[in-house]
């Protein structure tokens, strides 16, 4: 996007149920405590949802979109909500010198496009503006895992695009890109404790230096 970042982005990734939004709120109190000025942010899936809302009228489900609203036009408008997100919400944040704690981020949009097998010739022009945080921290699961704790959390019911299949293809994904990109990968089997504090110290590594 061109313009100096003044604060520092951080982001969360990870597989369905592999524990992002537990630790983006974990990490953020965590990180307060240690008297850093930190905000959370998660992306607006504005138009979207409107993908979402076609999908109902087609199958009846929100959430079973694939293949019935075709790949590369669904993470086209993915990706234009989170280049939106981003230059609306987060940049500003950024700018004022905010410590920002992304749930999700670049390197989950990348890897569900690859996933669903999206033309990358549409979608990486708008994936390339946003820049990628200065580090992302991918909360790594099997996928198996990750569909049990997605079947008993209490916050939402499951979802069709959370089937353990899927969870299987974007996790290879993930780590295929991992490779070549600013990501520390994180067990996240181990306790939330563990979890939370493997990543506030990366974060504070960055941050104190
Ligand atoms: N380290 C952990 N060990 C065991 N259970 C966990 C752990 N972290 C999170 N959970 C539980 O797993 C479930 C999924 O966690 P969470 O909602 O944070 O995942 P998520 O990656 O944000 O999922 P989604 O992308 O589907 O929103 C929740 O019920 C949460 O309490
Ligand atoms: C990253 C990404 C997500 N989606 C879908 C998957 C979910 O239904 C929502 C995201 O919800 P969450 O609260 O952030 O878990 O969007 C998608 O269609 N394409 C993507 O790249």
């Amino acid at each position: 996007m061109g313009q100096r970042m003044e604060g520092n982005l951080f982001s969360l990734a990870g597989i369905d149920g592999s524990g992002k939004s537990t630790q983006v709120h974990l990490v953020t109190q965590a990180l307060r405590d240690e008297g850093l000025d930190v905000v959370s942010a998660k992306t607006e899936l504005w138009a979207t949802d409107t993908v979402f809302e076609l999908a109902r009228s087609l199958t009846g489900d929100p959430h079973d979109y694939h293949p019935h609203v075709p790949a590369t036009l669904r993470e086209f408008v993915v990706a234009c909500d989170v280049a939106t997100s981003y230059r609306r919400h987060i940049a500003p944040l950024l700018a004022a010198g905010r410590t920002v704690i992304w749930d999700r981020g670049p390197l989950c949009y990348r890897a569900y496009a690859r996933a669903y097998e999206a033309d990358p010739e549409w979608i990486t022009p708008v994936h390339d503006m946003v820049p990628w945080p200065v580090r992302t921290f991918l909360l790594e699961l099997d996928a198996d895992t990750a569909w049990l704790r997605v079947l008993s959390r209490s916050e939402k019911p499951s979802q069709t695009d959370e089937a353990p299949e899927f969870l299987r293809s974007v996790r290879r994904a993930y780590l295929e890109i991992a490779q070549h990109a600013p990501v520390t990968v994180i067990d996240a089997s181990a306790s939330t404790t563990a979890v939370t504090d493997r990543i506030v110290a990366g974060i504070l590594a960055v941050v104190t230096t």
